[in-house]
């Protein structure tokens, strides 16, 4: 049903991306009705591989980057770079676009019936493949991603703003439920894997161990913690409610740059947390006013509510020796 109907209402999209939007939904849409079918359908969570960044692959992974890739084909998207795939491809020599993408986020979910989603990142194509995508992040002009929950929608920005649309299961059309999202100035959540403590840098550590003292702590608040392991599904809370998302570097070997991609997830998602309002680092520095030099880089990522990045960013400016100075007096009260 709904594979011959328009998958999203166009107006208020640029008409250059589309034809690029249209097909990222027209997959977004089958994709959700396969997901939907959990173990009715086939075993869309069985390990079938390792990317090339070494991640293990699912049969979705490997079935949503086929799929967008073909969907692509003709819409002005010349250059295409997905996680699942070593190497840019070409879609269309005449294409003007170079879209990053993620094509299934969250892939340890699948299985689980928990939220998983697509990102996507879209760039002028300039200056050849590999310099098309190996620039700021400040020069996507469209982000964004679909996430595959209890409800399955689009959140996009053209960078005036973030439009979100829910796909009407009824209708097979990604309707327009609120042009201008705006995301919490402050919250009480954040959300972190916190069964990496002992690997943290000190000033994650200081930072989360001032979150868990409550009220009786330097935030005199108490917080509650959330982790979901699938990163649009974290994006799309925060966006509703406000919170913070911490990916950091960590000791374990080859974390220390965190564990999410800067072209398929950092990058599109500073976009939209910023054009909510939020902000985004990597501790220090603004994501979107950062490059990576190979396609598959790694970025530790931190971002959420202004409030809650201003105290974090704190926690990153002190000098090493007084984060710890302040890290062993609060150990001395940890049992
Ligand atoms: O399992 P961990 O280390 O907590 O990592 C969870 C993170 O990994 C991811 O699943 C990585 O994405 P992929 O599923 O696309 O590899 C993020 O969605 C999530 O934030
Ligand atoms: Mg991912
Ligand atoms: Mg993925």
């Amino acid at each position: 049903m709904g594979s011959t109907v328009a998958p999203i209402s166009p107006e208020g999209i640029p008409a250059a991306l589309l034809p690029a939007i249209s097909a990222l939904c027209s997959v977004g849409r089958s994709l959700s009705r396969q997901i939907a079918r959990g173990p009715l359908g086939a075993s869309l969570g069985r390990d079938v591989g390792t990317n090339t960044g070494g991640d293990g692959q699912k049969a979705l992974d490997v079935l949503a980057d086929t799929a967008f890739a073909t969907a692509l084909t003709g819409t002005g998207v010349r250059y295409f770079a997905s996680e699942e795939r070593e190497e840019i491809v070409e879609l269309d020599p005449t294409g003007h676009l170079a879209l990053a993408i993620d094509p299934l986020d969250g892939s340890s979910n699948i299985d689980v019936n928990v939220s998983i989603g697509t990102i996507f990142s879209i760039y002028e194509a300039s200056g050849g493949a590999e310099a098309s995508f190996l620039r700021r992040a400040r020069d996507q002009i469209a982000a964004g991603y679909i996430i595959y929950g209890p409800q399955t929608s689009l959140i996009v920005t053209f960078g005036q703003g973030v439009r979100y649309y829910t796909l009407d299961p009824e209708t097979q059309v990604f309707e327009l439920a609120q042009d201008h999202l705006r995301l919490p100035e402050q919250s009480g959540e954040f959300a972190i894997n916190a069964s990496n403590y002992r690997h943290w840098p000190m000033p994650i550590r200081a930072y989360i161990d001032d979150c868990l003292a409550g009220e009786e702590g330097p935030h005199a608040r108490n917080y509650n913690m959330r982790w979901i392991a699938s990163l649009v599904a974290e994006t799309h809370r925060i966006l509703t409610r406000g919170g913070l998302f911490l990916y950091p570097g960590d000791a374990r070997r080859g974390y220390t740059r965190g564990r999410l991609r800067m072209l398929y997830e950092c990058a599109p998602i500073a976009f939209v947390i910023e054009q909510a309002g939020g902000k985004a680092s990597d501790g220090l520095l603004a994501i979107m006013d950062q490059r990576v030099e190979d396609l598959h880089e790694r970025m530790p990522l931190i971002f959420g509510s202004p409030a809650q990045m201003d105290r974090v960013t704190v926690y990153h400016d002190l000098p090493p020796a007084e984060t710890s100075a302040l890290f062993s007096e609060r150990s001395l009260f940890r049992v």
